[in-house]
């Protein structure tokens, strides 16, 4: 029998470890997810300030969840190209620019849930 299979919570935990570190690494390089994070805190601080409702809360966890998932994942998608491929090539910014397409969508979107919960209670 393996030590993973001997120990499956201490395998999670250390899953969990490389999770964070490589959370901690997007953070510290990337200026859009620093954007996106310090976007996050204001919305939360809102939420408090207007005090919106379970449903409106697990809306707006919903959304920063995805907003800011999605922007790892781009930065994701940009580091994989500029590795397999640095140099420029059409395919190259197809790519990059279908990933950021992506954030895009769900940033719009957030600003209108923000807007559909937040307007009303000014
Ligand atoms: N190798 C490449 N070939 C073709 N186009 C590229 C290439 N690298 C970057 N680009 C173009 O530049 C854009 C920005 O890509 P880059 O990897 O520099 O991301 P960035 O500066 O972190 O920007 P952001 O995170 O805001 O999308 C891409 O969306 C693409 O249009």
């Amino acid at each position: 029998m393996s030590s993973a299979s001997k120990d499956p919570k201490g395998k999670k935990w250390i899953g969990f470890r490389f999770a964070i570190s490589g959370l901690i690494e997007m953070i510290r390089k990337e200026r859009n997810l620093k954007i996106h994070l310090g976007a996050s805190v204001m919305v939360v601080l809102s939420g408090v300030y207007f005090s919106v409702s379970a449903m409106e809360w697990a809306i707006l966890f919903l959304t920063i969840a995805l907003v800011t998932s999605l922007e790892v994942m781009n930065s994701v998608v940009e580091r994989v190209m500029d590795f397999i491929h640095p140099a420029y090539h059409d395919r190259v910014k197809v790519i990059k620019d279908a990933a950021a397409g992506a954030v895009l969508i769900a940033a719009i979107f957030a600003v209108l849930i923000a807007i559909v919960i937040f307007v009303p209670k000014l």
